[in-house]
């Protein structure tokens, strides 16, 4: 197992606003980290910051120990962003047609993803839509079939799961485990309990900090309760104690 990202002391922001506060991680190849937090508590700008979208204010980030923003390292990830940047006047399979040349993949080898891809979130049907007629839900997906076609080594996804039915939920889900056992590195962002269950590792950020950090099992028996929902709650509670005796 090999340290594909890994994140030391970092403080990020804009402008003079502080966001994130001494955050530490570490994403080896196999494995699956869910961030999981509120809204507002820092989740993209750690994934932007990984990116290589913002550089750090203070600390490193490195993914495949190369120190971000490294451009020809996007080539070896595949990215979901929160908002999908899609071209709406093509249909769904041109665009992954445009975003998998984009990233260096021959016609032949697209040819063959396309169908894998679109499968995973079960939209082979509706492949020669244009992408103005689909739902939020199906750009959603199209999305995420955008960072799995080049069958990346790294997947940094945003909000995956948001405007996914329940089985669909399980269907990705089943894709991501798969890919971790063929030594992908998955990093998520989260909103939803059940998914951050489904993490080998999760880390909770709220206000900036993190939290919790370890697998599920883990901090369930160390905050001493009986789900994920209940560490998120006991570890905030326990930060509003810290923040209010400072
Ligand atoms: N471009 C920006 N300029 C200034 N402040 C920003 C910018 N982007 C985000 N912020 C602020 O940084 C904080 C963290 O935002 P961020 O988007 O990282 O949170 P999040 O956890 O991803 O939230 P959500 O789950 O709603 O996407 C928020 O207070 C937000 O207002």
């Amino acid at each position: 197992m090999t340290n594909t990202i890994q994140v030391s002391n970092l403080e990020q922001g804009y402008g003079r606003t502080v966001v994130l506060k001494d955050i530490n991680l570490t994403v080896t190849s196999g494995e699956i980290l869910a961030l999981i937090g509120p809204s507002g508590a820092g989740k993209t700008t750690l994934v932007s910051t990984i990116m290589g979208m913002l550089r750090p204010m203070r600390g490193q980030v490195a993914v495949l120990n190369t120190p971000m923003p490294n451009r020809p390292l996007l080539a070896k990830i595949g990215f979901m962003a929160q908002t999908d940047a899609l071209y709406s006047s093509l249909t769904a399979q041109e665009n992954l047609l445009f975003f998998g040349a984009m990233q260096g993949i021959s016609r032949k080898k697209l040819r063959e993803q396309i169908p894998h891809a679109a499968g995973i979130v079960n939209l082979v049907s509706d492949l020669t839509k244009q992408v103005s007629d689909y739902s939020g839900g199906m750009k959603r997906r199209l999305s995420l079939a955008i960072a799995l076609v080049s069958d990346p080594e790294i997947l940094i996804l945003d909000e995956p799961t948001v405007g996914i039915d329940p089985e669909l939920r399980q269907q990705i889900w089943h894709e991501l485990h798969q890919l971790a056992a063929a030594g992908r590195t998955i990093l998520l962002t989260t909103h939803v309990m059940e998914d951050a269950e489904e993490a080998d590792e999760v880390m909770m950020i709220r206000n900036g900090e993190a939290i919790a950090q370890g697998t599920p099992a883990e901090l369930i028996a160390n905050y001493g309760v009986s789900s994920v929902e209940e560490v998120f709650l006991k570890a905030g509670r326990q930060q509003d104690a810290t923040t209010h005796n400072d």
